[in-house]
C-alpha cells in the first residue's frame, strides 16, 4: 500500500460508535425529536464502555434542522445523557456534512492535544421541520402587536390578506440551495444530464442500494452498530423502515420524475429517503487509549471539506477526495473501501463517472490521465441512503462509522467516507483499521 498516512499530530482513534434505527419522515412529526434520537443513539453507547459519561472532555453533534425547544441540541443531549454539567457542548451545522464535520472537528481538537476524549454525533428529525411565518406574516404581527389603540388594532386587521398565513414549510426550504434556488433533486438532475446518467442505470442503483441492505439486515452486519431506540410513548423502533426488499426495476421504472417533469430521471425510488436518525462515535487519544483500556476500531488519518458551484454540488465528493489523496500521496488503489453517501443515485454514478471522465479529471481536478473506476464490490457496500434514508445532520457520522466496521468485517485496511453537501461543498474523511 502507497502513500503518507502518518499522524500529523497526535494519533486520534475512533473507539466505537452507534446509531439509531433511520425512520422515514412521514409528514408529520415523528416519534422523536433530534435531541431524543441523539439520547436514544448515545445511551447504550455510553453504558457499554468502561469509564463514566463525564470522562469524555466534550461533545460535539452535528443537526441541520434545530428546534426552538432544543437550542444547541449537543448540550441538551449530553445534559440529557448523564455526562455532567461541567461537560462542554456544541453544535455544528453544514448541511448534509454536519455528522462529519464533528468528527473532523473532534479529530482535531485532539489532535492538537488540546483534549483527550470526544462525543461526536449527528442528529437529525426531518420530520420536526418547522413551519416558519412568512416574512410579511411576521412583519405584520409586529406590527398588529405594538397598535396601542383599538381603532389601530381594527386597521392592522383590515390589512391582514388570508394568504400571508401560508407558512414557509421549513424542510422545501432547506433542501433548496439559497443562491440558485435549485432544489437539491435539480442539483442532481443537472450534474446526471452532464455526465450522461440514464434512467435506467440510477434505478439500477437504487435497486442494489435496497438489495445490499435488506441482505446487511438478515446478515446481522448491522449488529451493535444498530441500536433500537423507544419513544417517550414507550413504543420500541428497532429497524430501518425505508428498506425495501420487495422492489424491482419494473416498480422503480414505473416511478414518475418528481423534480424535473416530465422528463427527468430522479424518482422517489431513486433519490435519499427523508428521515429521522442519529448517529454518534467516541474519538479517544493514545493516551486515553491506555489509560481507559479502549480497543480502537481504526485511526482517522485525515479530512478534507471543498467547494464548487452550488448548482452541481453532488460532484462535491470527487473534489474533497481527490484532494485529500493527493495531500497524502494515495491512489484509487490506494483505498480499499468507499462509503459516499447516496444523496441521489444520478449523483453518486455522476461523481463515479466524473473520476473516469479525462477532461473533468484535468480540468476540475487537476489530474494527469484520470482517477480512474471505483469497483461497485468497493462502494456502499451495505447499502446507503437511498435504501435507508438520508437525515441530513446525521448521515455523515453515519458513513464514517459504517464504513469502519464494514471494514473491518471484511477484513481491509483503509477506507474513504464521503458526502456532497447543499449549498455546494463536498467532505471526505480517510481512516483505517488498528
Ligand atoms: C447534499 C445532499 O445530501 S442533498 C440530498 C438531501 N435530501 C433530499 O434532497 C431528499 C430527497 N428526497 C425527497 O425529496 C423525497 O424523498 C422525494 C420528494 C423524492 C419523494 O418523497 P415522497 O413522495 O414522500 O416519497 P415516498 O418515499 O413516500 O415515495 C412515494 C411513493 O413512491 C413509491 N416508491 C418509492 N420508492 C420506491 C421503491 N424503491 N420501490 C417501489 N416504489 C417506491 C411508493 O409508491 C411510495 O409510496 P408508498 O410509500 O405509499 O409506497
Amino acid at each position: 500500500m502507497g502513500g503518507d498516512t502518518a499522524a500529523v499530530g497526535r494519533p486520534v482513534y475512533l473507539v466505537d460508535g452507534t446509531r439509531t434505527p433511520f425512520l422515514r419522515a412521514r409528514g408529520k412529526p415523528g416519534p422523536f425529536t433530534p435531541v431524543d434520537l441523539a439520547v436514544q443513539c448515545g445511551r447504550p453507547l455510553l453504558a457499554r464502555q468502561s469509564f463514566s459519561p463525564e470522562t469524555f472532555d466534550m461533545v460535539i453533534l452535528g443537526c441541520v434542522n434545530v428546534i426552538a425547544d432544543e437550542m444547541n441540541p449537543a448540550r441538551v443531549a449530553a445534559l440529557r445523557l448523564g455526562m455532567g454539567a461541567a461537560m462542554p457542548a456544541f453544535t455544528v451545522q453544514i448541511n448534509c456534512g454536519s455528522g462529519m464535520q464533528s468528527i473532523d472537528t473532534a479529530f482535531r481538537m485532539i489532535e492538537v492535544g488540546k483534549v483527550d476524549m470526544i462525543l461526536a454525533g449527528g442528529a437529525e428529525a426531518l420530520s420536526h421541520s418547522p413551519l416558519v411565518l412568512s416574512q410579511e406574516a411576521t412583519k405584520w404581527f409586529a406590527r398588529f402587536a405594538s397598535e396601542k389603540t383599538a381603532w389601530g388594532k381594527t386597521a392592522a386587521l383590515a390589512d391582514f390578506r388570508p394568504e400571508m398565513a401560508k407558512p414557509v414549510i421549513g424542510l422545501e426550504r432547506g433542501l433548496t440551495d439559497p443562491m440558485t434556488e435549485l432544489n437539491m433533486g435539480q442539483t442532481a438532475e443537472m450534474i446526471g444530464h452532464l455526465f450522461g446518467i440514464t434512467r435506467q442505470a440510477a434505478d439500477a442503483y437504487a435497486l442494489e442500494s435496497h438489495q445490499r441492505l435488506s441482505r446487511a439486515h438478515q446478515e446481522g452486519f448491522l449488529d451493535g452498530e444498530l441500536i433500537p431506540a423507544v419513544s417517550r410513548g414507550g413504543e420500541l423502533y428497532d429497524h430501518d423502515d425505508g428498506v425495501r426488499p420487495d422492489t424491482s426495476l419494473e416498480k422503480l421504472a414505473s416511478l414518475k420524475p418528481v423534480f424535473e417533469k416530465p422528463y427527468g430521471n430522479v424518482t422517489a425510488g431513486n433519490s435519499s429517503q427523508i428521515t429521522d436518525g442519529a448517529s454518534w462515535v467516541i474519538l479517544a487519544s493514545e493516551e486515553a487509549v491506555r489509560k481507559h483500556k479502549l480497543k480502537p476500531l481504526a485511526r482517522i488519518i485525515d479530512a478534507e471539506w471543498s467547494a464548487l458551484d452550488p448548482s452541481i454540488m453532488g460532484l462535491g465528493p470527487t473534489l474533497c477526495c481527490t484532494a485529500l489523496m493527493k495531500r497524502r500521496g494515495l491512489a484509487r488503489e490506494d483505498i480499499d473501501l468507499w462509503e459516499l453517501n447516496e444523496a441521489f443515485a444520478a449523483q453518486v454514478l455522476a461523481c463515479l463517472a466524473a473520476w473516469e471522465d479525462e477532461q473533468y479529471c484535468r480540468d476540475v481536478l487537476g489530474l494527469e490521465g484520470t482517477f480512474g473506476p471505483i469497483d461497485r464490490d468497493r462502494l456502499n457496500v451495505d447499502g446507503g441512503a437511498i435504501s435507508l434514508g438520508h437525515p441530513v445532520g446525521a448521515s455523515g457520522n453515519r458513513i464514517v462509522l459504517h464504513l469502519v466496521n464494514a471494514m473491518r468485517r471484511l477484513g481491509l485496511k483503509r477506507g474513504m467516507a464521503t458526502e456532497c453537501i447543499g449549498g455546494g461543498q463536498g467532505g471526505a474523511m480517510l481512516l483505517e483499521v488498528v
